[in-house]
């Protein structure tokens, strides 16, 4: 390839930055009005990704205007403390958005903790409804990590209608998600798990592939269709040579940077732009209990000023 190699990363943070500096326009005007956004996020137990990811959170939150508070809770707590929580916030109209940090410890349902978010304030479109919405292409509430991911293909240039994608890993907040939004690009998608007899045969034959599985080098160039399209979800943290902890996703991209025209890098590839839509859809949401806010009380305002 004539390409220099820098220029086969397709980057988050530049997009990640428009979208939060759009963000920060609309936050401070709805602050002026009145409705200063904020976001919850909700931690049960402990986990490397979700910690990199609350980090980022708090400091993009603070970058954007949006304010930003953790709730932290000991792995023993019950599912019906945490839906006990759950519900003061729903009824906290201070809070805008609430984000249940995955995974949560295997005793606590996540599915009833997922539901138990009211669809206004359900920034991640985990909802069951929220989720319903990506089948009907309804897309201003999309999955933050499925979002970015699409957004970053979109980065290409490539032709999604017809495009060969094939997708590593179905779990209902990267894997499906991906799926349905590239069906809906009128992509034709093969998803991939687990059970699959050979990931590798598939993934061989993707125009564009999408790996969100949590394994250091799952993905190794002789995986890869020369002139590809990789986008890489994992964050996994391990380990580096030097022996300070480092985060990789699950593509090897030292190697399949050769092959690939383009690949996302880990860090900087789609982990930022997930924390900036995350904000933008807190914007989503807070327009929206606005707009329930006039439609509920904006006749009663005008009656008292008659
Ligand atoms: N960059 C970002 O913004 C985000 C990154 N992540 C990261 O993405 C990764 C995946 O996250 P998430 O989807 O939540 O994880 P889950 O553990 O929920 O899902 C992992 C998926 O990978 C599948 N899988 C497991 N092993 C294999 C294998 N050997 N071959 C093919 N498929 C396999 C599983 O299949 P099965 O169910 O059949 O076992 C499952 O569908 C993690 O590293 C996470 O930290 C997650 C969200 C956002
Ligand atoms: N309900 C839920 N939704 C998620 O989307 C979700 C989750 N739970 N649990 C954990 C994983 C992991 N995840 C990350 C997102 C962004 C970065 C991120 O911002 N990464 C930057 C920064 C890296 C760094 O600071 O070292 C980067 O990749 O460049 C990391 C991790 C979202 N996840």
């Amino acid at each position: 390839m004539s390409r220099p190699d820098d220029s086969r990363y397709l980057k988050g943070g530049p997009v990640a930055q428009r979208i939060i500096a759009a963000v920060r326009e609309d936050a401070a005007i709805a602050a002026a009005e009145g409705f200063p956004p904020k976001l919850v996020s909700i931690t049960v137990g402990d986990t490397d990704a979700v910690d990199v990811y609350v980090r980022n959170q708090r400091a993009k939150a603070g970058l954007a205007g949006i304010g930003f508070e953790e709730r932290r809770f000991a792995a023993d707590i019950t599912a019906g403390e945490l839906e006990a929580a759950i519900h003061g916030l729903n009824a906290d109209p201070r809070v805008t958005g609430i984000i249940i940090q995955r995974p949560v410890p295997a005793h606590v349902p996540i599915k009833i903790l997922q539901a138990a978010v009211h669809p206004l304030k359900d920034v991640e479109g985990m909802h069951p409804a929220s989720i319903g919405n990506i089948v009907y292409n309804q897309l201003d509430l999309a999955p933050c990590t499925a979002a970015a991911s699409v957004e970053l293909l979109k980065e290409t240039g490539l032709e999604l209608k017809g495009l060969e994608v094939v997708v590593v890993g179905h779990s209902e907040i990267v894997g499906k998600p991906i799926a349905f939004l590239l069906m809906s690009e009128g992509a034709t998608v093969t998803v991939c798990h687990h059970m699959t007899r050979s990931v590798a045969a598939h993934a061989r034959r993707a125009d564009a592939l999408f790996v969100a599985v949590g394994k250091p080098r799952l993905i190794k160039a002789d995986m890869v269709k020369p002139g590809a399209c990789v986008i890489d979800i994992g964050i996994n943290s391990e380990t580096g040579p030097d022996g300070e902890s480092r985060i990789v996703g699950d593509v090897d991209t030292e190697s399949v940077k050769e092959v690939a025209s383009w690949i996302t890098p880990v860090p900087g590839g789609v982990g930022p732009l997930t924390v900036a839509i995350l904000l933008r859809n807190t914007m989503v949401a807070l327009n929206r209990q606005r707009a329930l806010y006039r439609a509920t009380y904006g006749v009663a305002d005008k009656l008292a000023a008659e």
